[in-house]
């Protein structure tokens, strides 16, 4: 509301100090009784006493911002798929329990999503190739996957693959799995628009078509978190990681192929799938059961649950295993598999467990902050906050806005990615692109007194993968004869990263400390987090000392 003018006091003959209103204003009306003049000052003290009281509580509060701002900052670099959200799972899992366990159950639409997934690219991989025979793009399609999931050696397609081991299910297959096809779009309309009522009614699945990412400003110019449901179907052809780029191509086979959805944060996914949504049934909360969804006709369990042993029995027919063989395609080693386990996933009223959560995959777009009280040692309790960026190439510019104000970075590079390509570019090997963005953080001059730890995660993908017998030198040539076994692969990688930032670090004096992790295992990665958590704070009052 605008404020209107006062008009000018009466002058009452007064000379008043043009350079002080203040003083004017205090100054005793003229032919003050003494009455007046102990009111005038009665109130005067009082004003005195207000203004001090409110002067108190603004102290107060400062100091209590000051305690609660946040103490050591934490920035989660890699990239995509790399484990860095997994990672924070582990952070929750250890300091906030009770939130991580009140939100296990809206993980179920992720990890429905995630089997639903797989199930389609089994089905993908069983089309017979004569249907595609005239169709070039198809014929890549057939032969490549995503690339997270896909085996690539350097010696080539083999022949099997251009012959094709016969499924003679396939179409019964297809058929009495169509439901969850159609679930699949369900699943992530209800995880974008959990608000929507009935999220059948929403557009057509080209309203869903890929968003291309455009950070949105936020406060201080960082943008907008925002989390993707993978779906693009990546093609690359296999190339050995120091020789000639392959060719690539991306080929969509049906109108919900390459693309990605986008979700935001400030749409709260979780929201369609928790307890406290209306997935639930009306239960009473007095019968002491938990409420439930599997009462709901509506909700996804029930088409899964009648789908559950067609999927078994595609999942464990032999000619359907060959034919995976044959495309090199390796869904145990892929994100989100639970193929494994579908009467559990399925089973009407499943809850995820820890485990199932940690394994569920959902892309981050953005960066995403997580704010956590730790203590550690006599410390009664540091705030922390720990960013999660969005690893894709197109993800990366959001990051450096995060430089300036953060004390360490975890850098997670996914050493089992030795023989995958991108998705978002398929001539870039996983690794080479890991140690071209380790060498780029660590060189950064902006970032010389920022205490680093490099985990180099996937040790366990790494040792089945070489225990499978594929070779490391074949995608990466400076390997030579070395031995295949995992000692030696995660000792050639802790020295090739470890000597990459010996030489272009800003600052010889950092301390750089390397560990070899699996942070879907919960046991190992809590020790790891408590080992990098006292170095970081140790880190900090040195680098705090040194200021
Ligand atoms: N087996 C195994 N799986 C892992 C490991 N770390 C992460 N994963 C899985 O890999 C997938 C990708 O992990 P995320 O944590 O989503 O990767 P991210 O780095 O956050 O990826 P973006 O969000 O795309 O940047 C998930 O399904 C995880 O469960 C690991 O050490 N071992
Ligand atoms: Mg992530």
């Amino acid at each position: 509301m605008a404020r209107q003018k006062q008009p000018d006091p009466p002058d009452h003959g007064r000379r008043r100090s043009l350079s002080d209103p203040l003083s004017a204003a205090m100054l005793p009306p003229p032919n003050e009784s003494p009455h007046e003049r102990e009111s005038r000052l009665q109130a005067a003290t009082d004003a005195k006493r207000a203004s001090d009281a409110i002067d108190d509580m603004l102290r107060h509060e400062q100091r209590n911002r000051k305690k609660n701002r946040a103490e050591v900052q934490v920035l989660l670099l890699g990239q995509s798929e790399s484990g860095k959200s997994t990672c924070i799972k582990q952070f929750q899992l250890l300091h906030t329990p009770a939130a991580f366990h009140a939100e296990r159950i809206a993980w179920r639409a992720v990890i429905y999503l995630n089997l639903v997934r797989s199930v389609r690219r089994i089905l993908d991989a069983l089309q017979p190739e004569t249907e595609s025979i005239d169709d070039p793009a198809d014929e890549v399609d057939a032969y490549s996957l995503e690339p997270a999931s896909l085996i690539i050696s350097a010696t080539g397609r083999p022949e099997s693959a251009i012959l094709g081991t016969k499924v003679p299910n396939y179409e019964g297959y297809r058929a009495r799995l169509q439901p969850l096809i159609q679930l699949e779009d369900r699943l992530i309309r209800l995880l974008s628009s959990p608000d929507e009522d009935e999220p059948t009614h929403l557009g057509p699945w080209e309203s869903l078509a890929p968003q291309p990412y455009t950070p949105q400003p936020h406060q201080n110019g960082r943008p907008t978190p925002t989390i993707m449901i993978p779906q693009t179907v990546q093609t690359s052809v296999p190339s050995p990681m120091n020789g000639t780029p392959p060719a690539s191509t991306s080929s969509p086979t049906s109108s919900m192929r390459g693309s990605e959805v986008a979700i935001h944060t400030s749409t709260n996914w979780k929201k369609a799938f928790s307890l406290g949504g209306k997935a639930k049934s009306p239960k009473s909360a007095h019968s002491g059961e938990i409420e439930g969804w599997w009462e709901d006709p509506d909700d996804p369990v029930h088409i899964l649950h009648a789908c559950a042993p067609y999927m078994q029995e595609m999942w464990r027919d032999k000619n359907v295993r060959e034919r995976l063989r044959e495309k090199r395609l390796r869904l145990e080693e892929s994100s989100g598999f639970y193929l494994n386990e579908i009467p559990r996933i399925t089973a009407k009223k499943y809850i995820p467990t820890d485990a199932d959560v940690l394994k569920a995959r959902l892309k981050t777009m953005g960066v995403v902050e997580h704010t956590f009280l730790i203590s550690s040692g006599s410390n009664r309790g540091v705030h922390w906050k720990i960013y999660d960026v969005g690893g894709a190439r197109n993800q990366r510019q959001a990051w450096a806005p995060y430089f300036e104000d953060i004390n360490a970075i975890i850098f997670l590079a996914p050493i089992s990615a030795f023989d995958q390509v991108l998705a978002e570019d398929t001539r870039v090997n996983r690794v080479e692109d890991s140690l071209q963005l380790w060498q780029q953080v660590v060189s950064n001059k902006l970032l010389a007194k920022v205490n680093i730890v490099l985990f180099l995660n996937k040790c366990d993908l790494l040792q089945a993968k070489l225990e499978a017998g594929v070779r490391l030198s074949h995608h990466m040539i400076s390997y030579g004869d070395r031995p295949n076994d995992y000692d030696s692969v995660s000792k050639y990688f802790r020295n090739k990263f470890g000597a990459l930032h010996h030489n272009v670090t800003p600052n010889k004096e950092r301390e750089l400390y390397i560990h070899l992790t699996a942070v879907t295992d919960t046991r190992r990665t809590a020790t790891i987090i408590s080992n990098v958590r006292d170095i970081i704070i140790k880190g900090n009052l040195r680098t705090m000392k040194l200021v």
